[in-house]
């Protein structure tokens, strides 16, 4: 039986998203690659401000297709503001995408070069009164994106979640997860690019205002190593490792890419 759920197969990947998802072809789709040569450095692009309540962290979960940390997102508790942003937007939740080898895994490339991977801390404007109400607009969700490099030091803060992917090892499988304030995984610059795109996974709404900031952190090979080690298979299904669940490069049509710096 063919699976239908869209995935990063042959069968079910990015090629065939928009046989079930049509927003897949639109004309501001992510990712999309940052060429420096094409960016604007904007002077009146604020800093942007995150307050997460470490308290918010409810569960890690493993959904067949990335590792996903969820938020208490039913008041606003862990907000980001400032950036391109009018107003706060709460934080939802956090994932990864991340490849089979250390040379590639980011959906974003930056002047050619893909990161091992890419975090992703997934906001939505409280102004359209529910998630869902927020997908349908431009100015609905905010997505911060950050990439690892693979380098000798281990990223410390990476540890709580690389801890736990241990309990969540097959699909389905989800795990408390408390105490958490994620802005510790943020590098130390705040320098940051933005554009205006989509979700990078069906239905590819284009709801997302995209702050990907210029810092990458630094990941250990054992880190990497751990985050492949989890499987997109359920627990008595044949194993098959959760890797390269990132979406290609999608055309910028025109679209003008903001730095925060010069
Ligand atoms: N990878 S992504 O963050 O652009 N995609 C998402 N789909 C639903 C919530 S986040
Ligand atoms: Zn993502």
């Amino acid at each position: 039986m063919a699976q239908s759920v869209w995935g990063y197969d042959r069968e079910n990947g990015p090629e065939h998203w928009h046989e079930n998802y049509p927003m897949a072809k639109g004309d501001k789709q992510s990712p999309i690659e940052i060429n420096s040569k094409d960016v604007r450095h904007d002077s009146s692009l604020a800093p942007w401000h995150a307050s997460y309540d470490p308290g918010a962290a409810k569960t890690i979960l493993n959904n067949g297709r990335t590792c996903r940390v969820v938020f208490d997102d039913t008041f606003d508790r862990s907000v980001l503001r400032g950036g391109p942003l009018i107003g706060a937007y709460r934080l939802r939740q956090l994932h990864l995408h991340w490849g089979s080898a250390d040379d590639h895994g980011s959906e974003h490339v930056i002047d050619g070069v893909k990161y091992a991977a890419e975090l992703h801390l997934v906001h939505w404007n409280p102004k359209h009164g529910n998630f869902a109400g927020a997908l349908k607009q431009p100015d609905g969700v905010a997505v911060v994106g950050v990439f690892l490099k693979v380098g000798k030091t281990p990223k410390p803060e990476m540890k709580r979640i690389l801890e736990e992917i241990d309990n969540i090892k097959t699909k389905g499988k989800e795990a408390p997860f408390q105490h958490f304030d994620p802005s510790i995984l943020f590098p130390k610059s705040r320098d940051y690019w933005t554009y205006h795109g989509s979700f990078t996974t069906p239905p590819c709404e284009e709801c997302v205002t995209w702050i990907l900031l210029r810092e990458p952190i630094e990941v250990s090979p054992d880190q990497m190593a751990r985050l492949r080690s989890l499987s997109k298979n359920g627990e008595n299904e044949p194993m098959c490792p959760l890797v390269d669940n990132w979406r290609p490069l999608q055309p910028v049509k025109g679209r003008i890419v903001r730095a925060s710096f010069k």
